[in-house]
């Protein structure tokens, strides 16, 4: 039987940032899939010739076979346009519509099976915003356009998965967020992916307290004993593998790692600094609770390198990488491989 070839969508991100050089810079290798670039073509192109990488960007046709991408060639899907010229490095928010667009044209696709998984690159939040678009991130975008499910941001490098309660919260608002339901809807999303997803049958999952010393015994912050040792328990009564409420200062320390399959962190900055301390350049964001495949890189926009050649292709390489994996791991539909 003939190796299935998935059909993976990329989405640059912001064109005045990083992405559509690292996507540029990716067009130069081979892959195991065929990658469907969801972005303006002339943009790609102009790109291109600015790096002075001999990339091919040819219009992609749904019709046609998926086959593994040659060196030197990459698709991109047709009538994506951006709406001003895109300059390196200088933002404008007259294009952030169209940066949502390819997020749409992307996720659409992979709930229609007509892509296997999507890669996103990186998205300025605040020119979006200042375009009069809230918005906070993917993760919450994606989970909207999938029906307002809870999505879940985990963050994975090495043998290291930090996965987060609360996504992009103003610290002020974080506390509020940690609720025994949030909690447990969260758990279980992440038990549930790691075993369908990571194919790990009884997965041990580590959970920081919220507060310095996980509370103090209520001296210090009541939610460890209010909200999170009660969840847990029950969770744990129910046959989830639970350890925690731990002190977050010394949980990421190889006693408490070493059995660990992944740690849930309260809140974003609580476990990525780690995360990105081990793994930045090579690890992955992957949305959990999504029905469909996103993984995406660990940085930003990199405004101070866009149009240099200079940033680094690692964790575009690495997303793109997991998603072939994990597509080929989960049960396709026959259109987003054949
Ligand atoms: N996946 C995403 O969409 C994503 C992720 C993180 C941040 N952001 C957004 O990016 C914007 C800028 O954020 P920031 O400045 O905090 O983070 P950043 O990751 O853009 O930059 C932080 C530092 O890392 C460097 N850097 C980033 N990517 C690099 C690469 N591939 N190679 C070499 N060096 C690299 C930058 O030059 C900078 O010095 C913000 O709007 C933020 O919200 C988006
Ligand atoms: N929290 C992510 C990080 O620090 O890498 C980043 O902001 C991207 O998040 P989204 O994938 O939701 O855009």
């Amino acid at each position: 039987m003939s190796e299935r070839v998935p059909r993976v969508a990329i989405t640059p991100g912001e064109p005045a940032g990083i992405g559509p050089d690292l996507v540029c810079q990716l067009g130069m290798h081979a892959s195991a899939a065929q990658r469907v670039v969801v972005a303006d073509l002339e943009l790609m192109r102009q790109r291109a010739r600015q790096l002075s990488l001999p990339v091919e960007f040819t219009p992609f046709d749904a019709d046609q076979p998926a086959v593994a991408d040659h060196p030197g060639v990459m698709h991109v899907m047709p009538g994506v346009q951006i709406s001003a010229p895109a300059q390196a490095g200088q933002l404008n928010p007259a294009n952030a519509q169209y940066v949502l667009e390819t997020l749409k044209k992307a996720a659409d696709g992979c709930l229609q099976n007509l892509f296997s998984a999507m890669v996103t690159g990186p998205v300025h939040k605040g020119v979006i915003n200042d375009a009069g678009i809230t918005f906070t991130g993917h993760t919450e975008f994606l989970a909207e356009r999938c029906g307002q499910v809870l999505p879940v941001m985990m963050l994975v490098a090495d043998d290291l998965r930090v996965a987060l309660l609360t996504t992009h919260l103003p610290l002020r608002a974080v506390a509020d967020a940690v609720t025994a339901e949030r909690l447990i809807a969260v758990l279980r999303i992440l038990q549930a992916d790691l075993q369908a997803k990571f194919k790990i049958d009884q997965p041990r999952i580590v959970v920081a307290g919220l507060n310095p010393h996980a509370g103090e015994n209520g001296h210090l912050g009541d939610e460890e004993c209010r909200i999170i040792i009660p969840v847990l328990d029950q969770l744990r009564r129910e046959g989830m593998h639970l350890e925690g409420p731990l002190p977050a200062d010394t949980l990421f320390t190889p006693r408490h790692l070493r059995d660990a399959d992944a740690v849930l962190a309260m809140y974003h900055d609580q476990g990525l600094p780690v995360l990105k301390h081990v793994g930045f350049g090579h690890a992955v964001n992957i949305t959990l609770g999504l029905p469909m495949i996103r993984t995406s890189v660990d940085h930003g926009t990199a405004l101070d390198l866009a149009g240099t050649g200079q940033a680094d292709i690692g964790s575009l390489e690495a997303a793109l990488q997991m998603a072939v994996d994990l597509s080929q791991k989960a049960p396709l539909s026959s259109s987003a491989s054949r």
